[in-house]
């Protein structure tokens, strides 16, 4: 089967995209297993996670994110600004505002193009932040939303701020996150049995009360340069426990995100760039 795939990444968070309207390759090639196989950067074309465009009743288009594992994320930030960019200019849609389903709810994305009608970069309404613990989730029988929890986690305990934005984050603030053993840690947090279903591991060094810096041990796909949803979860963690304003640059490995928690609507909105690295095509 001839597969036509684009590679994109948003801040080096980088991804496979592969356009399934007509659910051919879902019908050779379960997505979890296609997901392995490309994101492998030894045999394959190598990223952090597989794209899948699908068609949708209620929005204009469906996205799918499998993690270079092959385990299945209601969410992805970055990713939704390459998903976005990737409709527009392969002329699949043409207008500039596109809502988007995924599992965890519609998306909205809106294009920012120059002049020429270039993209610029994506803004994402990311929707609100779910904070009670059966939404996250999160085993918690403190009542009220659990902020700053003691973890145990290896001969380590850390206060975890655990967030979702339609996938699980688990926040925990440092004075220096670079001395971090992420892949020692990280793990370690991801599959703590309070996370039922894993989770995303933020590690935040706050600069001042519009600028932070974030580390990130993904899910399903370990260190990444970046990460949309853990970038407001940070912002959401950084406000609810005093620490920031609503509105700060995210300083990542693989750049620098713009998050603000929207007081009106709730919301969280990231802008960023995404950007276009090759497209190929291959036989499965
Ligand atoms: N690993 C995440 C999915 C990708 C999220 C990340 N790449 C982003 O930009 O939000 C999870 O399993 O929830």
């Amino acid at each position: 089967m001839e597969l036509v795939l684009t590679k994109m990444h948003g801040l080096g968070n980088d991804f496979i995209l592969v356009d399934d309207r007509d659910g051919r390759v879902a019908g050779r090639y379960p997505y979890p297993d296609l997901a392995r196989k490309l994101c492998d950067r030894h045999f394959s074309i190598g990223g952090d996670g597989l794209i899948v465009v699908l068609p949708s009743q209620s929005c204009d288009m469906a996205f799918a994110i499998f993690n270079s594992d092959g385990s299945e994320a209601g969410m992805c930030g970055n990713g939704m600004r390459c998903f976005a960019r990737f409709l527009y200019e392969k002329g699949l849609l043409r207008q500039k505002v596109i809502t988007v389903e995924t599992l965890s709810g519609p998306v909205v994305c809106i294009l920012e193009n120059d002049e020429e009608d270039r993209v610029m970069g994506v803004r994402v309404d990311m929707g609100p932040p779910r904070l009670l613990p059966a939404d996250i989730p999160f085993v918690w029988d403190g009542g009220k939303e659990p902020l700053e929890v003691a973890l145990k986690v290896l001969d380590q305990t850390f206060q975890v701020t655990p967030v979702s934005m339609g996938n699980p984050h688990a926040v925990i603030f440092m004075e220096d996150i670079d001395p971090v053993p992420l892949e020692i840690w990280g793990p370690a947090v991801e599959n703590h049995p309070s996370f039922p279903e894993k989770t995303n591991v933020e590690f935040v060094q706050v600069l001042s009360p519009e600028s932070i810096r974030v580390r990130v041990w993904e899910r399903g796909a370990g260190v990444t340069l970046a990460c949309g949803t853990g970038a407001c979860a940070a912002l959401v963690a950084s406000v609810l426990t005093g620490r920031t304003g609503k509105k700060v640059e995210v300083l990542l490995p693989g750049g620098r995100l713009l998050v603000e928690w929207d007081d009106r609507s709730g919301h969280l909105y990231k802008s960023g760039p995404a950007e276009t690295i090759f497209e190929t095509s291959i036989r499965i």
